[in-house]
């Protein structure tokens, strides 16, 4: 029998047509396409053409879809070894709680011990960057084909299992949003795999890879390229060391798992965070002694910011009797649930946004200031952000009502103190 329709929230991305749904599923796979070209090509002009349009035969490989499947069965099985703990998600509609493994770090040293072997072997890791493309186009087939599985699956979910904002009824838009909030077969859960393993690690994988070329064409890598490689391993590394904490963020506790996300996992996470190496392979940067210090300490302040804020609102979250946040000041709320109104978060809103975007900056500046490109991803995470900002702050005023407005008037800013 058709599940009954869950309940509705307001349509994102301007609903199912353009602006909406359907154009962003053309234009986020032909804006990867467009910044992977625009980075191997000598002008890297961000706002300019593509320096070509590459037919088919240059982006269908059946070997990079080879590749993909043998990655993802690859972290699939290291997301499936005993975890050294077992944690709970947050309450269901159902009251019951999902166990996700917490093994995501013990996944990303295990893969680079692997790859490390297969090198010592004679893989070649370092042909990779030859590939981005037919590797990107395979990520996006796979995207399109997993998302028609995960909806036609959640045909026969029940409404219990239905997210909030993936049941418009229009077939188009919950696609790309997503119907399920917990799609998984037994322990593998979906969403949560995809958001922390194959696009994530192959992220930095792909950053290695480049600096590896840049090794073999000019002796050895860049600063620059040290620099943007380090960042980006720290903040994945990071996000597998504190991978319980996903397990509070929007994505999983209220998003249906759809085309935006499983795109937005497998293949603009690993094609377009990975930019600036791109860039950097192709357009190699002097960078002297003070200024890469002076963006260390850029990238080290937006660090201490994120990681600050993130694990002050977790432990308070786990915790609020915690030492490290008892003294805390905060607001009760009618649910139960206390809102900080002091330390990180009675700075701005998102303390834990303003460290990232911080970062961000860093990971762009390696990069000279010659070209656009490299910020892309500053500029798109800056709106992505803002977009997820108000998502959030319309999610915190229903579930708070006036402690929320108590709140933000406690604490008026939402990113960037004094700004915004
Ligand atoms: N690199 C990337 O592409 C992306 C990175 N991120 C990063 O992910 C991290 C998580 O971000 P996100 O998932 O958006 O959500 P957040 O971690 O910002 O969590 C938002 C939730 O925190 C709780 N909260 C908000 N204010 C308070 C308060 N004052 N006291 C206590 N709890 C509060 C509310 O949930 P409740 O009260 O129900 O607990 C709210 O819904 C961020 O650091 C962000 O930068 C996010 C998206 C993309
Ligand atoms: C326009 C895009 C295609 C829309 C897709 C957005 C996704 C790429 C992001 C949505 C939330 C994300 C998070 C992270 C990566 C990007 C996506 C999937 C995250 C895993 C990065 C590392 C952090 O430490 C985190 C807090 C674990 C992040 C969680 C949210």
């Amino acid at each position: 029998t058709m599940a009954s329709q869950g309940p509705r929230a307001p349509l994102e991305f301007g609903g199912p047509l353009a602006p909406g749904a359907a154009a962003l599923m053309l234009l986020l796979p032909a804006t990867m396409f467009h910044l992977l070209l625009v980075a191997r090509s000598g002008p890297a002009r961000l706002l300019g053409p593509p320096p070509y349009l590459p037919g088919l035969e240059e982006l269908w490989s059946p070997r990079a879809l080879l590749l993909w499947f043998a990655w993802l069965g690859l972290q699939a099985a290291l997301y499936l070894l005993p975890a050294h703990k077992v944690a709970e998600g947050q309450e269901l509609k159902d009251k019951s709680r999902l166990q996700y493994p917490i093994n995501g770090f013990q996944a990303l040293v295990l893969t680079a011990l692997l790859l490390g072997l297969g090198v010592l072997a004679g893989l070649p890791l370092d042909a990779l960057p030859e590939m981005l493309l037919p590797l990107a186009f395979a990520a996006t087939l796979i995207a399109f084909i997993f998302s028609l599985l995960l909806y036609l699956k959640s045909q026969v979910a029940p409404a219990s299992a239905l997210a909030p904002g993936g049941n418009s009824g229009n077939p188009i838009y919950d696609f790309f949003m997503g119907r399920e909030l917990n799609p998984r077969i037994h322990f593998l859960d979906f969403k949560y795999f995809c958001e922390l393993r194959p696009g994530l690690i192959g992220w930095v994988l792909i950053n290695l890879a480049l600096l590896m070329q840049e090794a073999e064409l000019r002796g050895s890598p860049s600063l620059a390229m040290w620099l943007v490689n380090g960042f980006q391993l720290l903040y994945v590394g990071d996000a597998l060391w504190y991978e319980e904490a996903v397990l509070t963020t929007m994505d999983i506790t209220h998003d249906g798992f759809g085309f935006m996300l499983v795109f937005g996992d497998l293949a603009w996470v690993p094609f377009t965070y990975s930019l600036q190496a791109q860039f950097l392979l192709h357009h190699p940067q002097a960078l002297g002694l003070p200024m890469a210090s002076a963006i260390c300490l850029i990238n080290a302040v937006g660090y201490y910011i994120f990681r600050g804020a993130n694990s002050q609102k977790n432990t308070f979250r786990k915790n609020p009797s915690d030492p490290r946040v008892a003294d805390l000041k905060t607001i009760s709320t009618a649910t139960g649930r206390q809102l900080l109104v002091s330390g990180w978060w009675g700075m701005v809103r998102h303390p834990n946004y303003l460290g990232d975007l911080i970062m961000a900056l860093a990971w762009s500046l390696p990069c000279g200031a010659s070209h656009l490109l490299p910020y892309f991803y500053l500029l798109y995470f800056t709106a992505l952000l803002v977009h997820r900002e108000a998502r959030d702050e319309r999610q915190c005023l229903q579930k708070y009502g006036l402690a929320w407005r108590e709140y933000c008037q406690c604490v008026p800013y939402r990113i960037v103190p004094y700004i915004y």
